[in-house]
């Protein structure tokens, strides 16, 4: 059987396209290309995330021994990612295909207008039957604006698009049950959105080139699952893995979505690290607002502190008496309102269930 997505996010990790020299895997790059291409023809919308500009940097220039580590990085980026986008766009053209380069920063998701215009642009780009080709904007991307690494990114696309499916390609067939070197390890086939705990099995480890680790991607994949989108980690060596995985031929891990959420509850799900203000509520509050069968807004007679000086349409993030985060919302009124009515009962809800993410894992 295969599986019918129709809008699929394919992330591509460094691992992926460099060789173990660090140099660009063009073969390979070749080999995704040709899937993708075939994606297309069944009628699919692709949208490529793909890391690899350092790498390709690295092939065409060395680094003068004083450099600095951002500016180095800033080089290499600069230079590579135009190597890596005209080899996609070479590659593409050859199966009469046009692929678009999209570079973004963090604070390009930072308000709603903003993220509305981004939308636009993929929107147009689908439309005319384009393959984005989505990177982290290195050159200006350098400390607090940084994304974790290209898997956040590789979410925040697919959550914003709607997309019905998240494949991230790594240099793992999926994730293991324990360490991926020690042979008695087996891959999880399936991992669900509310399971927490993950690192029992997955350690700090990176690959050689990637940048968040497989920790950062299991709490992104779960993210994402949360919001109705399917999640796939699967290996981006493996000969036709794309269409396999797609057919349901080749081992990976899949994370499993809840329900579907609305666009805009999409949107706050990514925007804790805008948050104006910190409303900490009672445990009973966090009990109904987590029962998972409830849709309830927070009320507050459940608020027992709230900080920050934020406006009513800002975002607030949500924690417990124990002051550990557990959502994110949009608050209907302005922190002075709140104050006043901290406590108190029947008045308007700070925050309605329309625009609130829990998530137990949140930080
Ligand atoms: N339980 C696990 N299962 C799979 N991979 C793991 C696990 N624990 C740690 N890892 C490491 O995570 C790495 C993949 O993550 P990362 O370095 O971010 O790759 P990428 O460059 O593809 O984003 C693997 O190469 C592996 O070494
Ligand atoms: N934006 C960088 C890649 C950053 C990154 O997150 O890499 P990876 O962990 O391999 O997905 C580049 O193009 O080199």
């Amino acid at each position: 059987m295969s599986l019918s997505y129709n809008r699929i996010i394919v992330k591509i990790g460094s691992n992926v396209l460099a060789q173990e020299n660090g140099m660009p895997d063009v073969a390979r790059m070749r080999q995704l290309v040709d899937q993708v291409a075939t994606l297309k023809k069944q009628g699919k919308e692709v949208i490529v995330v793909s890391s690899g500009a350092v790498a390709s940097g690295r092939s065409l220039i060395s680094i003068p021994e004083k450099t600095d580590a951002v500016s180095s990085r800033q080089l290499l980026a600069a230079i590579g990612q135009v190597k890596l986008i005209n080899t996609y766009a070479e590659l593409f053209q050859q199966h009469a295909l046009l692929c678009a380069q999209v570079l973004v920063t963090k604070g390009d998701f930072r308000d709603r207008g903003h993220y509305l215009n981004m939308q636009n642009c993929f929107r147009v780009l689908l439309q005319n039957n384009v393959i984005p080709i989505v990177n982290e904007n290195d050159v200006i991307s350098v400390t607090e604006l940084m994304f974790t690494d290209n898997d956040e990114l590789a979410g925040l696309i697919a959550s914003m698009l709607d997309a019905d499916a998240l494949i991230i390609l790594s240099n793992v067939n999926g994730i293991y049950n324990g360490d991926p070197k020690n042979p008695k390890s087996v891959i999880i086939p399936e991992i669900d959105a509310t399971f927490s705990g993950f690192s029992s099995f997955v350690s700090a480890q990176r690959s050689h080139f990637g940048r968040g680790g497989m920790i950062t991607k299991c709490h992104m994949a779960q993210k994402v699952a949360q919001l109705g989108i399917v999640v796939h980690i699967a290996n981006g060596k493996t000969p036709n893995v794309l269409l396999k995985l797609v057919d349901e031929k080749v081992v990976n891990t899949r994370f499993n979505p809840t329900k579907a959420t609305s666009g805009k509850k999409k949107w706050v799900a990514h925007s804790g690290m805008y948050a104006k203000g910190v409303v900490q509520v009672n445990n009973g509050a966090k009990a109904a607002l987590v029962a998972t069968s409830k849709a309830i807004s927070l009320l507050p007679v459940g608020v027992i502190h709230i900080s920050g000086d934020f406006k009513k349409g800002d975002i607030v993030k949500l924690v417990d008496e124990q002051e550990k985060p557990f959502g994110v919302g949009i608050a209907q009124y302005g922190a002075d309102k709140a104050q006043e009515r901290l406590g108190q009962k029947n008045q308007k809800p700070l925050v309605h269930y329309d625009y609130l993410f829990l998530n137990p894992d949140l930080n």
